[in-house]
């Protein structure tokens, strides 16, 4: 069944087209990446998604539903969940509760309740003993793990993750790699990645997206879209820094 669908997704910035027409469609427990070159087109999709930017047209909708008018709250309480590409942590907060805020996007649970999911979510992301440190004490890589564990705390149907790898070593990298494979068959939910490490993504998305210039230009099996021309001089051509190792 698809969980997310965006239709005819177009976004204007005065004369800057930065989507055109884009058609994605998401699958329950689908691992999906959405890749371009910088300035394609990708977080302003994730925001049209996540009801921070209005499109200038289109539809979305969730678990079949019309969300296009729906709120950002509405829509996380419908089974959005997102990171961003620069962390969105409250720095004088604890990690615990940076992840009880998380789990707040789950309507009717009391304090106790918002405490103890966001105990769980913690433990499950192997960072339990942070919960009492505050954010601002954390490693970069740690608050990068935190982001994550807030959006999962409020037990999404879809995990939209923008950048989660940026500016984490290869060692931290694979151990995102290893939380995001058991995330999913834990959690039982779809994935959205935007991600410039072409090694993480050949190695978890099921299927990859490409823009360029806010238009799709490319959907395919990672083998089919490292293989298509347009793929290959748009963005993963010989001599193009984002090309795989
Ligand atoms: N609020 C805004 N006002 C005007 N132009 C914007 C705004 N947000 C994004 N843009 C423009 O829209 C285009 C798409 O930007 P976007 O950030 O979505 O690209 P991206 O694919 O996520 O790039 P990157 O890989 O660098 O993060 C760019 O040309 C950008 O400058």
């Amino acid at each position: 069944m698809t969980i997310l669908r965006a239709q005819g997704v177009t976004k204007r910035y005065g004369g800057l087209l930065a989507l055109s027409e884009v058609d994605v469609a998401i699958e329950e427990n689908e691992f999906v990446a959405l890749i371009g070159p910088n300035g394609a087109g990708k977080s302003t999709l994730l925001n049209v998604l996540t009801g921070l930017t209005p499109p200038t047209a289109g539809t979305i909708e969730l678990g079949g539903r019309s969300i296009t008018k729906a709120s950002t709250h509405a829509r996380i309480r419908a089974g959005l969940g997102r990171t961003f590409q620069h962390g969105r942590l409250f720095d004088r907060l604890s990690v615990l509760e940076n992840v009880m805020v998380g789990a707040a996007n789950r309507p009717g649970r009391s304090e106790a309740q918002l405490e103890s999911a966001a105990r769980t979510s913690l433990e499950r992301m192997g960072l339990g003993h942070l919960a009492p440190s505050r954010i601002s004490s954390l490693s970069y890589g740690n608050r990068r793990m935190v982001e994550l564990t807030r959006a999962l705390a409020g037990e999404p149907r879809i995990l939209l993750l923008d950048e989660p790898a940026a500016g984490l070593n290869s060692g931290e990298v694979e151990d995102l790699m290893t939380r995001l494979r058991a995330i999913r068959s834990e959690h039982r939910l779809a994935v959205v990645l935007i991600e410039h490490n072409m090694g993480m993504v050949m190695r978890l998305a099921e299927r990859i997206v490409v823009l360029n210039f806010g238009r799709k230009i490319a959907e395919g099996t990672p083998a089919a879209v490292q293989a298509d021309p347009a793929v290959l001089e748009a963005y993963l051509g010989a001599g193009s820094s984002y090309a795989a190792d």
